[in-house]
């Protein structure tokens, strides 16, 4: 056990997919994985470990915020050998463009978090960054599939809800399509213990037109992105 999973060594495949909410992983596993279990429930944030087109895949639980994403990516690269950490996460779309339930690959992640500010003593802006081969595979996979899928930057905020809608305006100019609040500790940690990430996101609110879905859809409807993501992951 790590101090925030209870799996056994072994237990967790080398290949995760990390949505933030506990009950999408365990929605993911039931739908996707054959002879999925379940390793963890270590403060209610559970992972499974099963098998897609018969190889081994965990689906982690990872919380909000970056704080939380933190511990779950570091821990499973760093206690269980995870080589390949995909987030299947939601988010708010930035620009007019994008609508509800739209799929986004995220190439590059800015952030207003103060970690990598710590990180880097406060002389680097740090860029974090998807794996290219992930993303280039993901591409591919939607392609195939007949999923349309937007790559672009996105932003890793601190706040759901923020007192600065001016800033999202300000991003969407710079090309930022859109708002969740994990992927950037995702690729900053990934990059430092020499493992693979990629952040897909479906949109789950519209920022500019207030649309939004329900938590339950948020739970048990975004399959595109889990379908990309689990093609891509054992590619
Ligand atoms: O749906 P998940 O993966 O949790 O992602 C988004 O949703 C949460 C906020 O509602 C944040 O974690 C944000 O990044
Ligand atoms: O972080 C997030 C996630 C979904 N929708 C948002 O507006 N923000």
């Amino acid at each position: 056990m790590s101090t925030h999973i209870g799996a056994e060594p072994g237990e967790i495949a080398e290949r995760v997919l990390m949505p933030g909410d506990p009950l999408r992983a365990k929605w993911i596993a039931e739908t996707y994985l054959e002879d999925a279990r379940c390793y963890t429930t270590v403060r209610g944030m559970l992972g499974f470990t099963g098998r897609w087109n018969g190889v081994e895949v965990s689906v982690q639980g990872s919380g909000m915020g970056m704080p939380s994403a933190s511990i779950y990516a570091h821990e499973l690269v760093n206690e269980y050998g995870v080589k390949t950490l995909i987030r299947v996460g939601s988010c708010g779309a930035l620009t007019e463009d994008l609508q509800l339930r739209d799929v986004v690959a995220a190439i590059g992640s800015s952030t207003d978090s103060n970690m990598n500010r710590m990180r880097f003593d406060g002389l680097i802006d740090y860029a974090p960054v998807a794996d290219f081969g992930l993303l280039r595979t993901a591409v591919e996979v939607a392609e195939r599939r007949g999923i349309s899928m937007r790559v672009g930057p996105i932003l890793a905020a601190d706040a759901f809800y923020t007192d600065r809608p001016d800033l999202y305006d300000t991003l969407a100019d710079y090309g930022v399509l859109a708002v969740e609040m994990e992927s950037a500790a995702l690729y900053t940690i990934a990059a430092r213990f020499k493992a693979r990430a990629l952040t897909v996101l479906t949109v789950s609110d519209h920022i500019k037109t207030g649309e939004k879905t329900t938590s339950q859809e948020r739970e048990q409807t975004f399959g595109q992105m889990v379908e990309i993501a689990l093609d891509t992951i054992i590619a």
